[in-house]
C-alpha cells in the first residue's frame, strides 16, 4: 500500500434492492399498474415469470442464450419495438440481464450498439428496468455495464453507462435452487474473481475493498456448500450477496488480467464465462502475488488455501479449490489447441482497459505462459 490518498470514485447502485427468499413477488408490487411489460429470459428461467405478479400486458421473449451476441440483441430489440414496453424485466443470469439493460435503453431511440460501446455514451433511458437474478455470479444486476459478443470481431463489446443501472434489483435465493452444480461452481468463481481482481487492482479503492472482502469471504464460506446441495437457502443467499458485491466492484474499479485472459476462452472456445475465469484464476493470482502479497494472503486465507504459501503452492491450492467444485481446469480438455495460444495471448494482452488495471505488469509472453500453464 502506498500512502497517497485514494483517487476519487463514483458508485452507482440500483435505486431499490430487495433481498430474500420469495422476494420475486415484490416486482409486481413495486411496478404497480403497468401498461406493458417485456420480460427477457431463457427457456429455463421463463418458468419463473408467473411469480413476478405483474399486471397489464406481459410479453415474454425467452430466446436469450448464454454469452449473447449482437444478433441476439437485435432480436430482443425487435421484440421490444413490437411490445413498446413501459417496463423491461431481466429474468435470468448475466446473459439475460445484460441484454435487458441494452433493450431498455435502446429500443425506443436512434442509438445502435456501435454508438453506445464504451463508457458514458448512452443518451438516456425512458423505460423502467427491473433485474431479477437467477444465477449468483456476474452481479450484472448491481452495475452499469453490459457485455455483448461481437461474433465478427470475436470480442466482447462493453457498454458502460449510469443509464443501464436498474430501478429495481431482486436477489431471491430460491430462484437459484435449480442452477446445476457446474453452473453454480462456474458462476460462483466468477463472483469471486470480480471481488479478487478489484481487491488486488492497480485502481483498488478502500471503499470498494470492503465490498470485495465481503464477497470473496462469502464465496469461501458458501460456494462448496451450494454446489453440494443446491437447495441450501443460506448458502444460495450468501452467494447472491457475493455476486452483488462483485457487481459493485466492477463499476468503479473493475477486473484486471484474469478477466482479460479469460475473454478469448469465452469468445473463441465458447467456454462459459465463469469457467473461463476459473481456469485462469490460479495462475494470475500467483503471478500477481509478489506485487500484492498482503492482499493475496488475505484472499488465500478466506478461500481456505492456507497461509505463507509460495507462488507455486498458491496456484496449486487455487486449482484444487476449483477442481473440488467439479470444474475441469485444463484448457486442452476443453478443445483448445496449442497452436491457438499465441493468438489468444495477443488478443488478451490487447484488452488494455483490463490489462492496465493489473497490479503486476504483464507482457504478451507472460499471458502465453499462463495459457500454457493452464493447458
Ligand atoms: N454486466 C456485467 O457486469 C457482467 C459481468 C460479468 C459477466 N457478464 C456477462 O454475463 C454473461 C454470463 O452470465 P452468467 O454467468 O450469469 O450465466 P448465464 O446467464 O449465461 O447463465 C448460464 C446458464 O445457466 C442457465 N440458468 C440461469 N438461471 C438458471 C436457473 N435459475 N436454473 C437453472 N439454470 C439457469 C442459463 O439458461 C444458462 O444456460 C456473459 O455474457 C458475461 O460476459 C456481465
Ligand atoms: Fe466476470
Amino acid at each position: 500500500m502506498n500512502d497517497m490518498a485514494s483517487a476519487s470514485i463514483t458508485l452507482h447502485q440500483p435505486r431499490r434492492l430487495v433481498v430474500g427468499a420469495g422476494t420475486i413477488a415484490e416486482v409486481g408490487i413495486w411496478a404497480g399498474e403497468v401498461g406493458s411489460t417485456l420480460v427477457l429470459a431463457t427457456p429455463i428461467t421463463s418458468g419463473f415469470a408467473d411469480r413476478l405478479q405483474l399486471t397489464g400486458k406481459v410479453s415474454l421473449f425467452d430466446a436469450i442464450p448464454g454469452e449473447p451476441d449482437t444478433a441476439t440483441l437485435e432480436h430482443a430489440l425487435a421484440a421490444a419495438r413490437e411490445v413498446t414496453p413501459d417496463l423491461v424485466v431481466g429474468l435470468g443470469g448475466g446473459s439475460v440481464m445484460d441484454v435487458a439493460k441494452l433493450v431498455a435503453a435502446l429500443w425506443d431511440g436512434d442509438q445502435t450498439l456501435a454508438d453506445v460501446a464504451g463508457p458514458n455514451r448512452v443518451a438516456g433511458r425512458r423505460t423502467r428496468l427491473a433485474q431479477v437474478a437467477t444465477t449468483a455470479g456476474t452481479g450484472s444486476e448491481a452495475g452499469i455495464r453490459a457485455l455483448i459478443t461481437d461474433e465478427e470481431k470475436g470480442a466482447k463489446v462493453a457498454v458502460e453507462s449510469p443509464h443501464l443501472i436498474a430501478d429495481l434489483a431482486v436477489l431471491d435465493p430460491q430462484l437459484t435452487f435449480s442452477v446445476p452444480p457446474a453452473v453454480t461452481a462456474a458462476t460462483g468463481v466468477d463472483a469471486m474473481a470480480h471481488c479478487v481482481e478489484a481487491f488486488t487492482n492497480r485502481r483498488a479503492h478502500p471503499m470498494i475493498d470492503g465490498f470485495a472482502r465481503m464477497g470473496f469471504r462469502l464465496v469461501g464460506q458458501y460456494l462448496a456448500r451450494a454446489v453440494k446441495d443446491g437447495g441450501d437457502t443460506q448458502a444460495r443467499e450468501g452467494l447472491m450477496l457475493a455476486s452483488y458485491y462483485g457487481g459493485i466492484c466492477l463499476g468503479p474499479v473493475n477486473t484486471a488480467a484474469g478477466h482479460a485472459i479469460a475473454y478469448p476462452l469465452g469468445t473463441r472456445l465458447h467456454l462459459p464465462h465463469g469457467l473461463a475465469n476459473a481456469i485462469v484464476f490460479p495462475h494470475v493470482l500467483a503471478f500477481n502475488e509478489p506485487v500484492v502479497a498482503e492482499k493475496t494472503a488475505e484472499v488465500a486465507e478466506a478461500l481456505g488455501f492456507g497461509t505463507n504459501l509460495s507462488q507455486h503452492a498458491l496456484s496449486e491450492a487455487a486449482q484444487r479449490f476449483c477442481q473440488d467444485l467439479g470444474l475441469q481446469m485444463s484448457l486442452s480438455a476443453h478443445g483448445a489447441k496449442e497452436g491457438d495460444l499465441p493468438s489468444f495471448s495477443t488478443e488478451a494482452h490487447a484488452i488494455r482497459r483490463l490489462m492496465d488495471n493489473n497490479p503486476a505488469d504483464m507482457q504478451v509472453e507472460d499471458v502465453l505462459g499462463i495459457y500454457r500453464a493452464a493447458f
